[in-house]
């Protein structure tokens, strides 16, 4: 990460703020050790006010999307423990809150990183919540959801006849989003053919409808999430680098459940108070030893994946052990490594391999029926076809 507090410009691809136990890392793409502020080690850090022990504050940027640079602000830890309607005790998760707060502060086009279900939709909302935007609408694409043709006219729209069964016009989301903000979820989906025309709206601020000749300007903030690693994605040629890095901008990992099982008594607390659990239910099912076995439980489908284990609680009216193997799917033996490899190349063939022995596996459990499939797997169908067809599955 490149920072200044002369206001001078920034590297498009800042750095990454990776979330851990202890605190939060911010690594900067060649890698250098780093340097603890108020418990948060970076990896490049700029001291202000005279540094030294206990006034050191350190300043960070982020790229204005509206040609002004964002006011620099101290980098530590969050002393609030919520975030929107999210809730963290945990220093992990509280570093991620706030950058979030600063994100929120400025119109950077920020990257949620994280595992399915550890709530990245519910962090893209409390960001454009707490942002100048607040009033302006916040729209949702699912860029795994729609085959390339109607996901480009989702995004962007269409003029009449632009393609059999275009009728009459129609505004995209990019223009529907105007002035406020736009949500990509599941971005690293996003087919390859649409991935230079985003670009291009992220670079210009314009779009033009398909079947249109001429651009427009729009005034969106973009907001994208993956559970992919996108970077080994662009390694693996999958997704455009420069795509990634006019994304990054701002890149917020979401940790996941495992990394901070001590927010999950206040989790729970939340989500069974959502579920409108009376307080008998919440009494029996936030009791030390209850919320014990909720802490040591897997959860591969993080927040979800409690919240529909404690609506299960609430149905039943009774405090049913976790699931020992999270989601039903049988903790996988141990994948042999080849440690020649880069992490990055390693980590991305064991989620390729994970995938597809998932897809396949749950497809045989619902005897081939997909929307069955993908319900009971809380997925979307479009998106469980195009695994299956990914990893030739299904034709
Ligand atoms: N802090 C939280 N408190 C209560 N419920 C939460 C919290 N975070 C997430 N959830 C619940 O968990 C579920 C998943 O959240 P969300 O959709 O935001 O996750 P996600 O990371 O975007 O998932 P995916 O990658 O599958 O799209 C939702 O039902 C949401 O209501």
């Amino acid at each position: 990460m490149k920072t200044s507090s002369e206001g001078v410009a920034v590297s498009r691809f800042q750095g990454v703020l990776k979330t851990e136990r202890k605190g939060a890392r911010m690594r900067s793409p060649d890698e250098r050790p780093g340097t603890f502020v108020h418990g948060v080690r970076w990896r490049q850090a700029q001291t202000r006010g005279g540094g030294g022990a206990g006034g050191v504050s350190l300043s960070a940027r982020c790229e204005a999307q509206e040609g002004s640079v964002a006011p620099s602000c101290p980098e530590r830890v969050a002393e609030w423990a919520t975030f929107g309607d999210l809730v963290a005790t945990s220093a992990v998760a509280r570093a991620s809150f706030d950058w979030m707060e600063r994100a929120a502060s400025c119109s950077a086009t920020v990257l949620l990183e994280g595992e399915t279900g550890t709530g990245k939709s519910r962090a893209a909302l409390a960001i454009h919540r707490a942002g100048a935007r607040a009033s302006a609408p916040f729209l949702v694409v699912d860029c795994g959801a729609l085959p390339a043709n109607l996901l480009e006219s989702e995004l962007f729209g269409h003029e009449k006849g632009a393609f059999t069964g275009a009728i009459q016009r129609r505004v995209g989301a990019f223009e529907e989003a105007d002035g406020g903000t736009i949500f990509l979820d599941e971005i690293g989906e996003l087919p390859s053919e649409l991935q230079p025309k985003l670009l291009r709206v992220l670079e210009n601020r314009e779009i033009r409808r398909l079947g249109s000749n001429t651009h427009q300007a729009v005034n969106v903030r973009v907001i994208a999430a993956t559970h992919r690693d996108l970077r080994a994605e662009v390694q693996a040629g999958r997704f455009r680098a420069d795509l990634f890095f006019r994304l990054a901008v701002v890149g917020i990992p979401i940790p996941s459940l495992r990394e901070r099982t001590e927010d999950v008594p206040l989790i729970a607390e939340r989500i069974l108070a959502g579920l409108g659990a009376t307080p008998a239910q919440v009494a029996s099912l936030t009791t030390p030893d209850f919320l014990a076995q909720l802490q040591r439980a897997p959860w591969p489908g993080n927040v979800r994946e409690l919240r529909n284990h404690l609506e299960r609680c609430v149905v039943f009216q009774s405090a049913l052990p976790p699931p020992v193997s999270g989601t039903g799917v049988q903790t996988p033996a141990p994948r042999s490594v080849d440690a020649l490899l880069t992490y990055a190349e390693s980590r991305r063939r064991a989620l390729e391999s994970f995938e597809h022995d998932y897809v396949e596996a749950l497809l045989k459990l619902h005897g081939g029926k997909v929307s069955q499939a993908a319900a009971a797997a809380d997925m979307d169908r479009v998106y469980l076809y195009r695994l299956l067809r990914r990893h030739g599955l299904k034709s």
